[in-house]
């Protein structure tokens, strides 16, 4: 719901302006002068501010307002409105940041013209802002066509527009931040900010402060008002990354606040309610963290009311080869390098390897990839491109290990120590998909099961027919 403050110490034109707002679906709260106007803004920030450049009998008049609140958040757009004598006034406080003004007297259309156009740039605005973070903080989209992102994709669709708090776990770089920004993404609150809070890297002291915000002085003689998360997310979404890493003492402050959507800030005796949705992911298990005392079990029922599990990679190795060539697309078109390809050997190396650091080292190599090899002559990335310890190592799981003994069976048995062992890589590199298995070995899939069959290659080892 967008929310619009006025401030006018006039009740008439305080009443007229909501009641033409509302009208058009606009929510909308009033202030007589400045005290009131500052209360408001701390208490819930609006959607946007319609100012009196002129308040009788207030201690800050438009401009002083306009300032405190930039000072507070200054992407907030403010709209004046202006008396006869009071243009220059006005156009001095568009100087300082105001979005527009209209004079006084002005008809309802006049107002919710402007109204539409400062609410419309400052969404571009935060656009621009979102673009920014997304051409240089990775890919807001899942990528991945195996059954396990595809249940994912579908789990996010479901749960995005609920509303309700999610609690995304999965081990590290898997992609838990990507989930929760497609959750907000997908959500009515889209328009809002997604805030993010990595509670593994915050010095336990910081905490509170970071979350509630802090009141002016708090921290000593003249220091000045500091917004905490909570504040900067109001309205849209909050992530508590690595929420397994919060202390016991503000676990027990957070559930609070989810529970009744309201806090102090440190140092300050008002509640300051916000309206936000919160997600939080884990790398740990909560439940081992919770039976040993350190994780509080309200806080993770509250979290946890959606639980969403994202796949280690090595679970899903069948998604490998499209990341990939999307990460070298990406690193082609940051670096400027000419894009390539993979060659079939160097995609059967990169879904051979475990992934210990999952989709994010994956990245990594990708980006390598592009630069360290961009004198290779060709087209395609071969695996003797790749860092050693992918080009070299054979990983377990999809090791071929025609060992000595295979030499003492006679050639038929050989042969079926060879295609088992082969035919379950294979099945493991398509994610158990039966169909792409068969067309990548050149064999009709009715073939490829008879032989599965008759290599009593289990069922575990197949995804759909
Ligand atoms: N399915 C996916 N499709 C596209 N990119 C992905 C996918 N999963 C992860 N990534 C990319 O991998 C990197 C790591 O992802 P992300 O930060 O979401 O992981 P994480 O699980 O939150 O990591 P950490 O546990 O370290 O916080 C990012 O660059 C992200 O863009």
């Amino acid at each position: 719901m967008t929310e619009i403050l006025i401030v006018d110490d006039e009740p008439d034109i305080r009443m007229l302006v909501e009641a033409i707002l509302r009208d058009e679906g606009y929510e909308a709260r009033s202030a007589g002068n400045s005290d009131d106007a500052l209360a408001a803004y701390r208490a819930r920030r609006p959607n946007l501010v319609i100012l009196d450049v002129w308040l009788q009998g207030s201690k800050l008049d438009g401009i002083g307002i306009l300032e405190a609140f930039h000072q507070e958040e200054p992407r907030v757009p403010v709209v004046m409105i202006s008396g006869h004598g009071t243009i220059e006034t006005a156009v001095a406080a568009i100087q300082r940041g105001a979005y527009d003004f209209i004079e006084k007297p002005f008809n309802s259309d006049r107002l919710l013209l402007v109204v539409k156009r400062a609410l419309e740039a400052a969404k571009l605005t935060q656009e621009n802002e979102e673009l920014k973070r997304l051409r240089f903080g990775g890919e807001n989209n899942l990528i991945g066509e195996g059954n396990g992102i595809a249940g994912l994709r579908a789990a996010i669709e479901k749960v995005a527009p609920t509303g309700s708090r999610v609690l995304i776990s999965g081990p590290p770089g898997a992609g838990k931040e990507t989930v929760a920004r497609m959750i907000h993404a997908k959500s009515r609150r889209a328009e809002g900010p997604f805030v993010a809070l990595n509670c593994a890297i915050l010095a336990p002291e910081r905490f509170e402060s970071e979350l509630f915000g802090v009141e002016p002085g708090a921290e000593g003689p003249g220091t000045p008002r500091k917004l905490g998360v909570l504040e900067r997310a109001h309205g849209g979404t909050l992530l508590l990354d690595e929420v397994s890493e919060l202390p016991l003492e503000t676990q027990g402050k957070i559930a609070r606040v989810l529970q009744d959507q309201s806090f102090e800030r440190v140092g300050g005796t008002s509640r300051v309610k916000v309206d936000i949705r919160v997600l939080a992911t884990s790398a740990r298990d909560l439940q081992t963290k919770i039976t040993a005392g350190d994780f509080r079990e309200d806080l993770y029922y509250r979290l946890a009311v959606v639980p969403l599990r994202v796949p280690a990679l090595r679970e899903r190795r069948e998604d490998i080869p499209t990341l990939a060539e999307s990460f070298l697309r990406h690193a082609a078109e940051i670096s400027g390098l000419p894009p390539r390809s993979l060659a079939s050997d160097a995609v059967a190396a990169l879904q051979a390897h475990d992934w210990p650091g999952n989709v994010r080292q994956l990245h990594n190599i990708m980006d390598w990839l592009m630069i360290m090899r961009s004198n290779e002559p060709g087209e395609y990335f071969h695996a003797e491109h790749l860092p050693t310890e992918l080009s070299s190592h054979a990983p377990q799981a999809l090791a071929i290990d025609l060992a000595a003994d295979v030499l003492s069976l006679p050639l038929r048995e050989a042969r079926d120590v060879f295609e088992t062992q082969y035919l379950q890589a294979q099945l493991l590199r398509f994610g158990g998909n039966i169909s792409r298995t068969a067309n990548f070995v050149g064999m009709e899939r009715s073939a490829l099961h008879r032989k599965l069959k008759q290599l009593g290659i289990g069922a575990e080892d197949k995804v759909g027919v």
